[in-house]
């Protein structure tokens, strides 16, 4: 860190000028001589002449290097948010603004670390002021916060491939790595999702045995399912499917880094058009708010003779009064059963053919599993026995293994995911 001796009447200057770095300590060296702690890289050969000039003769002034500066307390114990802010407070007066409460608002208190790149949230910088202080707020926020690239959050768009609209404010790109239960991961922060909340899935994933089993993941994006099957749960084989190009150049890295990519076949383009049938012992169907519209692509691609096991992940809203409002050709199953503990009164509201549907899944009640999700477990269950008896043209048996949630978006609503194990009724025992 610079420093300027001696002290005298520097401090006042110092602080004038703006430069005077406020965290650290004035320091007395072994020598005798003052050090006072400046902001690195702002002082100028013509402040340096300006306080020389106003020195008592015989002392002067020299910029040099403290090896360990003491910070003031406040500064120490200071959490990266209030530093943050303090340096920007600094950078604003400089410019000679007005620091103000707009701007203590705007000023972020979280956000993501990928490495050397940290991710704003799209709540903060918000005021116009920040505009005018182009470049440099970039790094002052980079510096005080470690980093070497700056980007800041947008809305995910709907448009299908969950594009989000990232902006890189500081660095040349949006590449960044990440390792994540021994799997390593690179993405490029303005093309693709990055779904951190899936975590406790992908630890699922990963403890599963799955020896000599193809499994095809409808949704793979970079691969955040794919390689915990892969490199840990011992698949055999994946068909990887993905739309979003960017997700799909990244998942090809990821297999690299991983050393699986002979592994994987990866599908690019809309998996509704898939070629591959009969081929599956599981399907991974990550897409939320819901993945129904690849049910029956699942169900194409999910082993004919052994039949397999299906990931379904969706949102399920637990709050009965809003699920009644949902249209009715989203829910047909569920309605069925929807305010009612199966009776079969309430199962007549319902055509024959649907009812019959619902007797034949097995039904397992887990614990800690509200009543709305069983419910759409069983609906989900139906759906997929019609789908495949429509398909084969032979009877087909649904069993209910697990129904978790990964997260929670809003106190009623939850990320879920139902394993589905699903076999043609004459296929072997499994
Ligand atoms: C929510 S991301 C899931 C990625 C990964 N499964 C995860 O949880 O991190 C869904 C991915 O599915 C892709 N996708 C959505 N619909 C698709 C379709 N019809 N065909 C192929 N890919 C699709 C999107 O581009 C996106 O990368």
């Amino acid at each position: 860190m610079p420093a300027l001796s001696p002290l005298h009447t520097s401090g006042e200057y110092l602080e004038g000028a703006r430069i005077l770095d406020v965290s650290h300590r004035v320091q007395k060296l072994p020598d005798g001589t003052v050090a006072l702690p400046v902001l690195e890289g702002k002082l100028t050969e013509q402040h340096l002449q300006d306080l020389r000039g106003s020195m008592a003769p015989g002392t002067t002034c020299i910029l040099s290097w403290i090896k360990k500066p003491i910070p003031f307390k406040a500064a120490r114990a200071q959490s990266p948010a209030q530093k943050l802010c303090g340096e920007l407070q600094h950078l604003v007066a400089c410019f000679g603004g007005r620091w103000s409460e707009e701007l203590e608002h705007d000023v972020p208190h979280s956000w993501q670390r990928h490495g050397d790149l940290v991710m704003l949230s799209k709540d903060c910088f918000k005021a116009a002021l920040w505009e005018e202080l182009g470049s440099e707020l970039w790094e002052t926020v980079a510096s005080s916060l470690r980093a070497r690239r700056l980007a800041k959050q947008g809305r995910v768009s709907p448009d299908g491939v969950r594009t989000p609209t990232v902006s890189l404010l500081l660095g040349h790109d949006g590449w960044v790595e990440h390792m994540d239960n021994g799997i390593r991961y690179t993405f490029d922060v303005t093309r693709c999702m990055f779904s951190s909340g899936n975590i406790t899935e992908k630890l699922r994933v990963a403890s599963l045995q799955c020896p000599r089993e193809v499994l095809v993941d409808l949704y793979a994006g970079i691969g955040y399912f794919t390689l915990p099957f892969l490199v840990h749960a011992g698949v055999a084989f994946v068909h990887a499917c993905e739309w979003n190009p960017h997700a799909v150049e990244a998942l090809r890295r990821n297999l690299e880094l991983n050393g699986v990519q002979d592994q994987c076949w990866i599908h690019p383009g809309d998996n509704r058009q898939l070629e591959l049938r009969d081929v599956a012992d599981r399907v991974n169907l990550g897409l939320i708010p819901s993945s129904e519209q690849g049910w029956p692509i699942a169900c194409q691609v999910l082993r004919k003779d052994t039949g397999g096991i299906l990931h379904i992940h969706q949102n399920v809203e637990s709050f009965p009064a809003k699920a009644l409002q949902l249209p009715c050709g989203l829910l047909k199953e569920q309605s069925l059963c929807n305010g009612q503990e199966d009776s079969g009164n309430q199962r007549n509201h319902g055509s024959p053919e649907t009812a019959d549907v619902m007797d034949s899944v097995q039904k397992i009640q887990f614990t800690g599993t509200r009543p709305e999700w069983q419910r759409w477990a069983e609906a989900t269950g139906a759906q997929i026995r019609s789908l495949l008896e429509n398909l084969h043209g032979e009877p087909w048996t649904i069993n209910i293994l697990h129904i978790k949630p990964v997260k929670s978006y809003a106190p009623h609503v939850h990320h879920l995911v139902l394993d589905l194990e699903c076999r043609p009724l004459q296929a072997e025992p499994h």
